[in-house]
């Protein structure tokens, strides 16, 4: 077979690289490698410099590395090319990459690579080597991956990291008992395990530990526990001195500050804890001693804009004994590596998180990847000893073990010594959705890939009854019911907008009254959000938009749509997502803005987006009037910001909202997978809308109900090897060589 000239031909290559950028399959720093690889070895075959393309491209959608056997089996599809999402530029048919690479098989892939100058060949036995300093690296299993160094590094940082937490203090199964009892009064009563109670002894016993579970399921319950339990310790043996030093943080800021929100309350519930022969006076202490400010991964490791390292780092350590990170679904590997960095090796880390979600948009599925297996929830038995004994609760075994996914040619241990299980605490039931709860029943088909079961939940919209927890609307151009989705969709938005227009004279920033107006018109605006999977095309965020303005302003709700423009107008009650960290003002990418008539100093009304002021706002290099809960800010200063009456789900990742109306593509596409369908039903609290257009006419039912199928049965699998490089770590260092002591 004829090799397509591209892969003979550097000219060719160049040729077709061009119009990959040209027409948005590829970004030009991808198309700035071939350049590099060229320079440094003119010669060598265009095959291995098109995989360095390919390997940075993998980068800009999440993967650390590009699996060459995933490229071989469904080019298109691995690579996204042409993108899920048009980009408005045309590309060729004859340039898709399965043209390109019709013909090529592994061994070629290998030979070129093996070959080129620029690339080291490890395998796993030696991954932690690397002094050749060569920019590529190809990792020779049957399955090889081929990485750009930097994440190559990154990513073996990581396992480093991980591996090597060295908590100094763990308690002994003796120790820990009493404590946990009281915490968890009365789990002894019931034959059913008490997973949290489980968690806890075992996140208290290892330096580095992941609790996962499903929204609701009790993960910032389980943590404060763990840190009350943990302190607990520390004042009952050196009577308040040395208390651990705690940090908890997550990656956005509005995760950053759900979590603050929530968790003032479970460290009340601490201080009034009475059981269990403490005297009166210890709990109340060790509550007055826990953390009630989250603040941003960034901020905490010190994060500076143009500097090239973090204020913390391997040489500068945060001086802290504990660091929770929470949303860890949200964390990319970078982000990961300077975290470890910054943290002293007797550190606990835990991170919190729901593995289900969709991953960081980040290269590197960090909380993912090292959860692939822990739905077994089986332990290595000297641990399930350990943690029955800690904890007084039954753990059983769930399984009769799974292949540990290792490469191949390693010897490969039994599931139950499976080193990163035994880090991982599954909490399995959801005290938010319970059994009789739809939204949970629907969120559970969506997980497990049933789409029957998924189809019993959804009820079709019916116009005499009023809308039940979980319900499937069509949206139909023309039909009867046209405009049932604009009338939620107004329903939704009508209770702030008009808390707006009920202040003609603008807001006042310095009245108290007013500010508190502010935080109900954020609650309210926080009780309806609307979500799409795309972000363009008539059923994505720049057509909802768009719609949504219309219908607003058809209602009175907004001026009209020829007054107001489309997409960058300023006008009063747009509602805003910011879309890159902006230092200087203090926001971060994510933050949502409510656009308000606001009273200005020289006594004119003009237009300023408020926001939400972090708890710290005020401090030393944080902008914001201490103590203020809003920042205000002028619409000229925001220039990376977008109209947020629909958002993406990737964008609503780490938010929740009382009400959610989801709206599915008008056919399947790569993007719509099973955790963007599960991310965005977890998103509600109360009530969740399936909104699916359709063409009318041709069996409406059918046409969405194969958009949900396709969405169902696709699951994302990022390329990496975080998992197989931290168990290989953990056990050469042997490091499970746990004393489970549970007597002394
Ligand atoms: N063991 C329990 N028994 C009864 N209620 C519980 C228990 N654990 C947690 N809850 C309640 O369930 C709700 C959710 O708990 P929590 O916020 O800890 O869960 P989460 O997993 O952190 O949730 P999220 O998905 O929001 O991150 C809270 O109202 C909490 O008080």
């Amino acid at each position: 077979m004829t090799q397509h000239p591209a892969l003979t031909d550097h000219v060719a290559l160049r040729a077709l690289l061009d119009r990959w950028v040209a027409a948005g399959w590829l970004r030009p720093i991808d198309r700035a490698v071939a350049g590099f690889l060229a320079h440094r070895a003119p010669e060598a075959a265009p095959l291995a410099q098109l995989a360095a393309v390919l390997a940075s491209h993998q980068g800009g959608s999440g993967h650390v590395c590009l699996d060459l056997a995933a490229v071989r089996e469904n080019p298109d599809f691995t690579l996204r090319m042409p993108p899920a999402e048009p980009t408005g530029g045309a590309g060729r048919e004859a340039d898709t990459p399965s043209a390109v690479l019709a013909g090529i098989d592994l061994a070629d892939w290998r030979r070129a690579l093996a070959d080129h100058p620029a690339v080291s060949t490890r395998r796993w036995q030696n991954d932690q080597e690397d002094h050749d300093g060569r920019p590529l690296v190809l990792v020779d299993t049957d399955r090889p991956q081929f990485y750009l160094r930097r994440y190559w590094r990154v990513e073996g940082r990581v396992a480093d990291g991980l591996a090597n937490r060295r908590a100094v203090d763990r308690p002994s199964a003796h120790q820990i008992r009493p404590v946990l009892d009281a915490l968890y009064p009365g789990s002894n009563d019931t034959e059913a395990t008490d997973w949290q109670k489980v968690a806890c002894a075992l996140a208290a016993h290892q330096p580095f530990s992941i609790i996962t579970g499903g929204p609701g399921t009790g993960k910032t319950t389980t943590v404060v526990r763990l840190l009350a339990a943990l302190t607990s310790l520390h004042l009952h043996r050196e009577n308040g001195a040395c208390l651990p030093r705690i940090a908890l943080c997550a990656p956005t800021g509005k995760a950053a500050a759900r979590l603050a929100e929530s968790i003032g309350e479970k460290v009340g519930e601490i201080a009034a804890i009475r059981a269990g022969g403490f005297d009166a006076a210890h709990w109340p202490a060790v509550a007055a001693h826990l953390p009630d400010e989250v603040q941003t991964i960034h901020r905490l490791i010190g994060t500076r804009p143009l500097a090239e390292k973090p204020r913390h780092h391997r040489d500068n350590p945060l001086d802290l004994d504990i660091v929770v990170v929470d949303e860890a679904s949200m964390v990319g590997m970078e982000l990961m590596g300077q975290l470890v960095d910054a943290l002293p090796a007797r550190c606990r880390l835990v991170m919190l998180g729901d593995k289900d979600q969709l991953a960081s948009v980040e290269a590197g599925a960090v909380l993912g990847e090292l959860c692939r297996h822990a739905e077994s929830g089986d332990y290595p038995e000297a641990l399930r000893d350990y943690l029955q004994a800690a904890s007084g609760q039954p753990v059983p075994n769930h399984s009769t073990g799974h292949t540990i996914d290792h490469p191949a040619g390693e010897a490969s241990p039994g599931d139950r010594d499976d080193p990163v299980a035994a880090r991982i605490a599954t909490l399995r039931v959801s005290h938010r959705f319970g059994e009789d709860s739809a939204i949970g029943a629907l969120a559970r088909a969506v997980n497990r890939g049933d789409l029957s079961g998924a189809l019993e939940v959804l009820e079709p919209a019916d116009d005499d009854q009023p809308p039940g927890e979980v319900d499937w609307l069509l949206d139909c151009p023309g039909a009867a019911h046209a405009d049932r989705f604009a009338a939620r969709v107004v329903d939704g938005l009508r209770p702030w907008l008009s808390m707006i227009h009920a202040q003609p004279d603008g807001f006042d920033p310095e009245s108290p009254e007013h500010q508190a107006t502010v935080v109900e018109l954020f609650r309210r605006h926080n009780a309806f959000q609307l979500l799409c999977a795309l972000r363009r095309g008539p059923s994505g965020v720049e057509g909802l938009n768009a719609r949504v303005q219309d219908w607003l302003a058809r209602e009175g709700l907004l001026p009209a749509t020829d007054r107001i423009g489309r997409s960058t107008a300023w006008y009063s009650g747009r509602p805003v997502i910011v879309t890159r960290n902006d230092a200087q003002l203090g926001l971060a990418n994510g933050d949502m803005g409510l656009t308000l008539p606001t009273r200005l100093e020289n006594g004119d009304v003009g237009l300023r987006v408020v926001f939400p002021a972090p708890s710290d706002a005020g401090q030393p290099d944080q902008p914001g009037r201490p103590g203020s809960h809003f920042h205000w800010i002028s619409p000229a200063r925001l220039s990376e910001v977008a109209t947020a009456f629909a958002l993406t789900v990737h964008k609503s990742q780490g938010s929740e909202f009382t009400r959610v109306a989801m709206v599915m593509p008008e056919r399947s596409n790569p993007i719509l997978t099973r955790e963007l369908l599960y991310t965005a039903i977890t998103r509600a609290k109360q009530r969740f809308t399936l909104v699916s257009p359709v063409r009318s006419g041709d069996a409406p039912q059918q046409q969405a109900t194969a958009v949900l199928q396709s969405a169902v049965s696709s699951v994302t699998r990022r390329s990496g090897n975080l998992r197989r490089r931290l168990m290989s770590r953990l056990i050469d260092a042997n490091s499970d060589e746990i004393e489970w002591r549970k007597n002394d």
